[in-house]
């Protein structure tokens, strides 16, 4: 299955109109070979992969889409149905196939393909599932598309964000995982909710694992470039650690709220991933708390080569480096607790 029947031969005798149609340049030069295309791959086009590609299309992304799922009628009604926006859409080409030669020479490919959790199930409870899926999945996309950077989304993310890594054999810097980016996001918003701001003058991170045992690094808030607890402290304004931990809390529930409510997360998740696409593909050089290899930073030396959120450096050459944010000595140990959680569940697997 590729794209809808082309328009560009709907002349007699399949003549080919766009030849016809206008009338060409003489001795145009042709097209600068310097610009080169942009491609995304979105593997699983349930709820979160179609929230990414919406996502991806109305911000203009990539000149090409690629969509690919185990399922070839949904696939195909999900890519007509995009592709029947084009008259409301920046142009970029859509196409979709349970076949992973669709995919090939992609710059990005994300992964969404997979079990989701059922309403209070944990995401870790995913995993045998979708580990499996994923021996499937990742060689073809690195064969396709050598050069590609991985992003990974399908849940327990970190633990297959290493499982992408070591079964695609890339390096790991182009082995991501979209971790804490929409844990910090929920973050953001609880923040800003609270001092009635926008969420984009709240800088506020969540590290270690895209799940429950998530750190809130409180001493990275800073709102309008003031920090928010150093702040309050000089301003001999007390605060409670009991506030701090509901909202932490908060976010950590979110998942579940949202799961328990609409059966599934997908709009969110959408942007945040969209937004490290983009942080990726035009070279933005942003930092994100995204699932990379965090043997070495953090005190993280446990001799496992986990993945977890850090606040990473992304640009087109995927991760470009780690920050060495301030941590007190109880979200340090917070961290290290998180990556001992993702190590034992990783040693399970037998990679
Ligand atoms: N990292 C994050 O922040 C988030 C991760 N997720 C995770 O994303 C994943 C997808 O969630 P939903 O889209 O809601 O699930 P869904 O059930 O709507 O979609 C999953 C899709 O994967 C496809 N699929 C299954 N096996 C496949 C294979 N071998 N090859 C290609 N496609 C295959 C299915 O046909 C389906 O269309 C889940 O693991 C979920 O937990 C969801 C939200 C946030
Ligand atoms: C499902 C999930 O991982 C999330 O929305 O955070």
């Amino acid at each position: 299955m590729q794209k809808s029947a082309s328009t560009s031969s709907l002349g007699p005798g399949g003549l080919d109109l766009s030849q016809v149609f206008f009338k060409l340049i003489p001795n145009s030069a042709p097209p600068s070979s310097t610009s080169r295309s942009t491609k995304i791959s979105v593997i699983g086009a349930g709820n979160v992969g179609m929230a990414i590609a919406q996502t991806i299309l109305t911000q203009d992304l990539v000149d090409e889409l690629a969509l690919v799922d185990a399922k070839p009628d949904k696939l195909r009604g999900e890519m007509l149905d995009l592709q029947h926006a084009a008259a409301f859409l920046p142009r970029t080409k859509i196409l979709a196939s349970v076949d992973y030669s669709a995919t090939v020479g992609s710059d990005l490919c994300i992964v969404t393909a997979g079990a989701r959790q059922v309403a209070g199930e944990s995401r870790l409870n995913l995993l045998q599932r979708n580990v499996a899926l994923f021996r499937d999945i990742i060689p073809p996309l690195v064969k396709y598309s050598p050069e590609c950077i991985l992003l990974i989304v399908s849940n327990p993310v970190d633990v297959l964000t290493y499982v992408a890594w070591k079964l695609s054999g890339l390096p790991s810097n182009r082995v991501v995982g979209s971790g804490t980016n929409l844990d910090s996001s929920r973050f953001r918003f609880l923040i800003a909710d609270h001092l009635d701001v926008n969420a984009q003058d709240v800088q506020a991170y969540i590290v270690g694992e895209h799940g429950d045992s998530s750190v809130a690094l409180w001493s990275s808030i800073s709102v309008g470039g003031v920090p928010v607890l150093s702040f309050l402290k000089k301003q001999h304004i007390a605060y409670e650690k009991e506030t701090l931990e509901k909202i932490h809390k908060a976010v950590v529930d979110s998942a579940y709220e949202v799961i328990c409510l609409k059966g599934y997360t997908s709009w969110a998740i959408g942007y945040s991933a969209a937004n490290l696409a983009r942080s990726i593909l035009r070279d933005q050089r942003k930092i994100h708390p995204v699932s990379v290899l965090a043997k070495g930073f953090y005190g993280i030396n446990s001799g496992d080569d986990v993945f977890l959120s850090l606040p990473a450096l992304l640009g087109r050459g995927g991760v470009l480096g780690v920050t060495d944010v301030h941590l007190t000595e109880e979200e340090a140990a917070r961290l290290r607790e998180s990556a001992k959680t993702i190590s034992e569940v990783q040693n399970q697997l037998g990679l």
